[in-house]
């Protein structure tokens, strides 16, 4: 139904009201929203492809069942009512705003600032130094996404197992061949049918074909279908794996013991435990004393130099871009050593050593050649140096190497991945053949389009032509939520309504480019007691230090005798434990909350008693205020957002990570009327996310939050994209590429979104907040190249 009550007036849903949908949500949230007929509570759906409506709770049995016409009826009789479902019709908000509409209590205004306790907020001012623009365009609540070019569907579908040129890649068995392969054109099914007819119509045995799939799961499906077509033992015996799971084993059966598993350093940290439990960092006191951060980022760098074949030395002789690839410069031969030393390796040796193990040993060599009669290589996109250095050698001299790729989804730039291989392959293999899948059987033609509109400003690339299975457009939208909690809001409202309409959950994913977009539609989730899939990849949002540190300020706020908030934000009011200890002693002597001694103390000097005076005040007040405006005082007038960037600068952090923590705090705080209530939300988060941690739900049955990296090969019915935001996607790192004339970086954002959007089969819906971390957004520059 589109007609409630607040309070005492009418509130109507109708495109002119959307813009108060964020407030009359929280409102609802509080049980101010009522059903005019019944008066029972109602809730807010408000998601992205249906209208939004206000909802009965499940055991409801008011008279009007959800209806507008009952409900009009009703309050015909209702003169009163009447007048003002007329008056609810005029859109204009009652403030500038509507975020706030409905969400504090304020003691007292008057025109220029807000008066809580005895501080004034001036009302223009925002965390983030930013101000209000007056009166902003109301932002969009959703439209279709229209692709720039429209694709063309296959003209006869007919329903065959295989299409004509999918059918061609299959048979093709002889010598080099690259498949081009576009989103969804189906390589899995390409591969399994190609092994069958392999094994099955060319007599050759299982065990000469190796298959190299991007993941063991991937590796997995393939086996697991051709166990369906042939005799199980036969799919048992193809060689089938990841680089690092074919090639290790080859390693093990010629060295065993020095590929030991237990010798294996699996996390950068453990590299570096090695390396400065080694004793080589003696003579190199600059490094000991690097950052964690610091020293684990120039550990990604050599990794990529690995994956290139860049050995210590040749490294040396690149120009180093920044400075994890100085740090790198002088640890990575050192940590080559150290490994060396100490019977060590990590996972890019394994590359390593099984190019070289080839490479120099003859016999070993001439054996696999003669073994691997047949290579195929799947997501050939995302291969490095060293693997293709091995797969040539392995393939040679018959070359039966086939190669399936899309060069559009190319996406482990940074692991040393380089899409240079498939644009360079028929160079490599003049004789080879190319064949190219062109037709998409996974998403509706809309969908197809977007991402066609899109890679197409890519320059780095095969220029392929692209058709659609589907006749039908499937469902693309865009729309402009006020923030990420309003944005995470709107997404779970969708996904509840497609889970009415019987999607199952699993059917539903999410995909994020970096992880503090998860954070608020995990939460959503939770509370809408929608199971979900999620692989924890950071520290908990809530263990962070200006998290923790915040939040014992509110703590604090709400009970000025918890000694453990006071204790946990100690640092940032300069208070030593000796002086702790002192105020601690004094509380107890007074017999007073702790927090009411603290400026007291007669140790202090004249302007941090001051200071100490204006936190306890502060406090004070904000026991009373909305939390939204409590974290404002605390940060502002509290002065701990001064606190942490000197911290910041200090410790020379040049990520700001703190300030974004700050806002994102900021905007979750902004859904809940009490600090009380704000805290025992976070409390109830915190609790929850060690459960994320280990539910597992089925695959159908909990909705898919994850990142778009993690997300390449798999598909779904629904896909949603968070965050189309300049500096989100594209990444700022790109764009500061991007700055300084390189365009490379940009390419390979663009092809993530790509993969993205290509996961989608029935519908993608973009979301462009129009604040993230508290500033104002500028929607992707990919928006408009893939549509309009
Ligand atoms: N000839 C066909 N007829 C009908 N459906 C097909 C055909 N070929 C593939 N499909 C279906 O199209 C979808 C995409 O196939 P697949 O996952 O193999 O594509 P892909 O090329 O690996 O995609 P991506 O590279 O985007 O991950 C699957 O659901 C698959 O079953």
């Amino acid at each position: 139904m589109k007609i409630a009550q607040l309070d005492d007036q009418v509130i109507l849903l109708t495109p002119e009201t959307y813009p108060r949908i964020p407030a009359w949500r929280l409102a609802a949230r509080q049980g101010k929203v009522r059903c005019p007929v019944c008066g029972s509570h109602l809730s807010l759906m408000a998601g992205i492809s249906a209208d939004p409506r206000f909802l009965h709770p499940a055991d409801s049995d008011c008279a009007c069942k959800g209806s507008d016409d009952a409900v009009h009826e009703r309050l015909a009789a209702s003169p009163e009512l009447a007048a003002a479902v007329a008056a609810a019709a005029d859109p204009a908000p009652r403030d500038a705003n509507p975020r706030q509409a409905n969400a504090a209590t304020v003691e007292e205004e008057d025109g220029e600032s807000v008066r809580v306790g005895s501080f004034r907020l001036p009302k223009q001012r925002t965390i983030g130094g930013s101000s209000v623009t007056p009166a902003p365009k109301p932002p969009l609540f959703r439209k279709r996404l229209m692709p720039k070019t429209r694709i063309q569907h296959l003209a006869e579908q007919q329903n065959e197992p295989l299409h004509p040129r999918q059918q061609q890649a299959v048979t093709t068995t002889d010598g080099p061949l690259l498949i081009l392969a576009g989103a969804g054109s189906g390589k899995t099914r390409v591969m399994t049918a190609r092994t069958a007819h392999l094994i099955r119509d060319k007599g050759v045995p299982p065990r000469q074909i190796m298959v190299v799939t991007f993941t063991t799961k991937a590796a997995d499906e393939i086996r697991q279908r051709l166990a369906r077509q042939l005799p199980r033992e036969q799919a048992r015996e193809l060689i089938a794996g990841t680089f690092h799971g074919i090639f290790y084993r080859m390693l093990l059966y010629h060295q065993p013991e020095r590929w030991d598993q237990r010798r294996l350093l699996k996390k950068d940290w453990q590299k570096w435990r090695l390396l400065r439990e080694s004793g080589l960092l003696a003579s190199h006191p600059e490094l000991l004393g690097q950052k964690e951060q610091d020293v684990l980022d120039a550990f990604g760098v050599i990794s990529r130099w690995k994956n290139e074949y860049l050995l210590p030395g040749q490294s040396v002789s690149q120009e180093a871009a920044n400075d994890a690839e100085r740090q790198a410069h002088e640890l990575y031969p050192l940590y080559e050593q150290a490994k060396r030393t100490l019977g060590w390796f990590d996972f890019d040796d394994m590359l390593i050593g099984c190019y070289e193990m080839l490479r120099d040993d003859a016999e070993i060599l001439r054996r696999y050649q003669e073994r691997i009669t047949h290579v195929m290589i799947d997501e050939f996109q995302d291969i490095n140096r060293i693997q293709y250095e091995t797969v040539k050698l392995l393939a040679a001299p018959q070359n039966n190497l086939c190669v399936i790729g899309d060069d559009d989804q190319s996406i482990y730039g940074f692991r040393g991945s380089d899409p240079q291989y498939i644009l360079g392959f028929t160079r490599d293999y003049p004789q080879a053949q190319t064949i190219t899948l062109e037709v998409n059987y996974r998403s509706r033609s809309a969908i197809v389009g977007l991402g066609y509109s899109l890679i197409g400003h890519n320059r780095a690339r095969w220029k392929k032509d692209c058709l659609s299975f589907h006749s039908e457009e499937g469902e693309t939208y865009l729309f402009e939520p006020d923030d990420e909690e309003e944005q995470a809001s709107r997404i779970v409202d969708e996904i509840s309504h497609r889970i009415e309409q019987g999607t199952p959950p699993g059917e539903c994913a999410i995909l994020y480019r970096t992880s503090e977009s998860a954070r608020p539609i995990l939460e959503r989730l939770s509370e809408a007691g929608i199971p979900f899939h999620y692989t924890q990849e950071e520290d908990s949002f809530y263990q962070r230090q200006a998290v923790r540190w915040t939040l014992g300020y509110l703590r604090l706020a709400q009970d000025p005798d918890d000694a453990e908030a006071l204790r946990e934000i100690l640092p940032t009011l300069y208070i030593s434990q000796e002086m702790w200890n002192a105020v601690r002693s004094q509380a107890i002597l007074e017999d007073l909350p702790i927090l009411h001694v603290l400026p007291r103390l007669p140790q202090w000097k004249v302007y941090q008693r001051k200071h100490l005076q204006t936190v306890t005040d502060i406090l004070a007040a904000c026991r009373e205020c909305p939390p939204a405006q409590a974290l404002e005082l605390i940060y502002e007038d509290g002065r701990l957002r001064d606190y942490l960037k000197k911290r910041a600068k200090d410790r020379d952090d040049g990520r700001e990570r703190w300030s974004d923590e700050l806002q994102q705090l900021l905007a979750a705080a902004r859904r809940h009327a009490t600090v009380a209530e704000f805290l025992h939300h976070v409390e109830r988060m915190a609790e929850q996310e060690k459960e994320w941690r280990h539910a597992r739900p089925l695959p159908k049955e909990g909705v898919h939050v994850l990142s778009i990296h993690r997300a390449k090969g798999l598909e779904f019915d629904h896909v949603f994209l968070p965050d189309l935001v300049e500096g989100a996607l594209p990444h700022e790192y790109a764009l500061d590429a991007v700055r300084k004339g390189e365009s490379s970086a940009l390419e390979e954002e663009r092809r993530l979104l790509y993969v993205a959007i290509t996961r989608a089969r029935h519908s993608v819906a973009v979301g462009i907040p129009r604040e993230r971390f508290g500033r104002k957004t500028r929607p992707s520059r990919f928006i408009a190249e893939m549509g309009g």
